[in-house]
């Protein structure tokens, strides 16, 4: 056997060995079962979601325009705030909506403890739906760390996004030039992955709010990501994304989890989400243009 034909069977033995592993994890991807969704038992002043809805949409007039959907959602606002509760579950879509609603200040600015708090519910979500979506929590997690790393201890200058970027930019610990191997990243840099992160979030919060059961919500997570990140992640990142996205479960599911039972609530409920999430990414995209610091490596 001469070397060549021993080099050409260990290529042809490596092929089919990666072609199994891709496989395998294909497999594994779909075949993981996302855990049993239970129907949200949604309370609302002591009585069902859907009932305390019913009331106060018949108690609004109905119409199409853009005005009426911002008195719907200033009524869900208010309500959500205070006594929306979506009992036995860790994710609450009202600790989502509080927390990135108080994360602004009066003056516009970013307060770093809240926007986490936002967050952490994210998290909370992502868990909820199984093991498939791990590394992606788990990705968010690291980042939630790094930035709790600096909080501690530091909380005067790491209040708000502001305050941040003014702090690492006078004392140097923003590089510009590549990711330093043997320090902390900064909170500059490090905030700016999850910031690009809800910019995805919007979108697909949008298409959802604005999908039928029909739409595949994989489809949906797809094409935002394709729009808002994937050009800011690698070849690996991205496989392993749309692998992910496979495994989304339906809409049906995916509103059991946010802990709406009815359409109108969905829509309601989502758009007002997305809203919540634009504002704090319009002065967040703000503050990163004005500082040039839009391409953090
Ligand atoms: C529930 C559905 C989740 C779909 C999430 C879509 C985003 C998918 C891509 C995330 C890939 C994460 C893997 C690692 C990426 C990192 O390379 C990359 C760059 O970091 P580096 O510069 O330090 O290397 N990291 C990141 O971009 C940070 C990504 C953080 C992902 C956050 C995703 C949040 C998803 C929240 C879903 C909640 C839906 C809520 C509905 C009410």
């Amino acid at each position: 056997m001469t070397m060549a034909s021993v080099g050409l069977s260990c290529l042809r033995y490596y092929k089919i060995f990666l072609s199994l592993a891709a496989l395998l994890v294909l497999i594994y991807v779909l075949c993981a079962r996302l855990p049993e969704v239970h129907l949200a038992a949604c309370v609302e002043n002591g009585r069902p979601c859907n009932e305390m809805w019913s009331m106060k949409e018949r108690n609004l007039e109905d119409g199409k325009d853009k005005e009426m959907i911002t008195v719907k959602a200033v009524t869900l606002e208010q309500h959500v705030e205070y006594t929306r509760q979506c009992e036995g579950k860790d994710f609450q879509i009202t600790r989502l909506l509080g927390a990135f609603r108080s994360c602004i200040s009066e003056n516009g600015h970013i307060l770093l403890k809240e926007y986490l708090s936002g967050w952490e519910e994210l998290i909370k979500f992502m868990d909820s739906l199984g093991m498939v979506f791990g590394f992606i929590s788990q990705e968010t997690t690291t980042k939630i760390n790094i930035m709790r790393g600096h909080l501690t201890g530091n909380s005067d200058e790491y209040h708000t996004l502001q305050s941040m970027v003014r702090y690492e930019l006078d004392r140097g610990l923003v590089n510009f030039k590549e990711l330093p191997q043997d320090q902390v990243p900064s909170g500059c840099r490090t905030l700016l992955r999850l910031h690009r992160a809800l910019k995805w979030l919007q979108l697909f919060l949008y298409k959802l709010s604005t999908s039928t059961s029909q739409d595949n919500t994989g489809e949906l997570c797809a094409l935002a990501y394709e729009k808002a990140l994937a050009h800011h992640h690698s070849w690996f990142v991205r496989q392993a994304a749309a692998l992910a996205f496979l495994a989304m479960p339906p809409r049906r599911e995916l509103l059991q989890v946010i802990c709406v039972r009815e359409e109108e609530e969905a829509q309601l409920v989502l758009s007002t989400a997305a809203k919540a999430i634009v504002r704090v990414y319009n002065l967040t995209q703000d503050v990163y243009e004005a500082y040039g610091m839009l391409e953090l490596p």
